[in-house]
């Protein structure tokens, strides 16, 4: 059975069709990347996954489960977490301070607040093992103001995995990154656990074909093809709808 599995899913804005009928699935593990010139629709495909936006006819199933008309909390407690593309931090806090926020918000820690102090030994290695991992641990004592955009970015993916999920919604991970936190974020990526099922908007072809597993192409808001990346590299129509689509340059 599909871990997610989005099945006609239809949106407008005011009047204005963004998505139609987009059906796609990601099996427990996969990496799935979606892809698109600008505006085709993608935003708007994570925004309802995860609940940020209400679809307008369609389904979305996890495991199964028909989720269509929970909130995004209920989602997030299922096994779903995201990055958008516009980081959600606490700016006046620490790295660490973040990464303390995110864990907490998570079973077993949530039910073990009342703990005397040293508390939370294994919240505080856990919080240390990821951001050794996501190259961050020097930082920990910084403002998250005061990291570079690229780090906030591996900030938000590390907030984001805190919450255990089964499937993590990244949307553009390497915008805004140098070509160094890029090739970095992208081998990180690659690298997180079969038990993460991974379905990522990215428009960096490197980093499209170097994480994917299945790509998902949208155009104009509908499902152009879907399949493994041999097919989607090959495709010529995908290559026209790229270059005469307003995508940027490296895609
Ligand atoms: N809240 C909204 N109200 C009205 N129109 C919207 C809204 N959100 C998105 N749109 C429109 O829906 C279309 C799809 O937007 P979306 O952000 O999903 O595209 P995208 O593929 O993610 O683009 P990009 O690659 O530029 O991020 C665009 O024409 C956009 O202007």
């Amino acid at each position: 059975m599909s871990l997610l599995s989005v099945e006609g899913l239809g949106k407008s804005f005011d009047g204005l069709r963004v998505l139609r009928d987009v059906s796609f699935a990601v099996q427990p593990g996969q990496r799935h990347v979606i892809i698109g010139p600008n505006g085709a629709g993608k935003t708007t495909v994570f925004k309802c996954i995860i609940g940020l936006l209400s679809a307008d006819s369609g389904s979305i199933t996890v495991d199964g489960r028909d989720v269509t008309g929970l909130p995004a909390h209920a989602r997030v407690s299922l096994g779903m977490a995201c990055t958008f593309q516009k980081t959600s931090l606490f700016w006046r806090l620490t790295v660490e301070e973040n990464l303390h926020l995110a864990l907490l918000a998570r079973k077993p820690y949530r039910f073990r607040l009342w703990r005397p102090l040293p508390w939370h030994a294994d919240l505080r290695r856990e919080a240390r093992e990821l951001l050794e991992e996501w190259g961050l641990w020097s930082r920990r004592d910084h403002r998250v103001g005061e990291l570079s955009y690229g780090e906030q970015r591996m900030l938000e993916i590390v907030l984001a995995l805190a919450s255990g999920p089964r499937i993590l919604l990244l949307d553009e991970p390497t915008s805004g990154m140098s070509p160094a936190e890029t090739a970095r974020a992208a081998s990180l990526i690659r690298e997180l656990p079969r038990s993460v099922a991974l379905l990522i908007i990215e428009h960096d072809m490197d980093v499209v074909f170097s994480v994917a597993e299945h790509i998902t192409v949208l155009h104009h808001g509908e499902v152009f093809l879907s399949g493994p990346p041999e097919r989607v590299r090959g495709d010529e129509r995908v290559r026209e709808i790229y270059f005469s689509g307003g995508a940027r340059p490296h895609a």
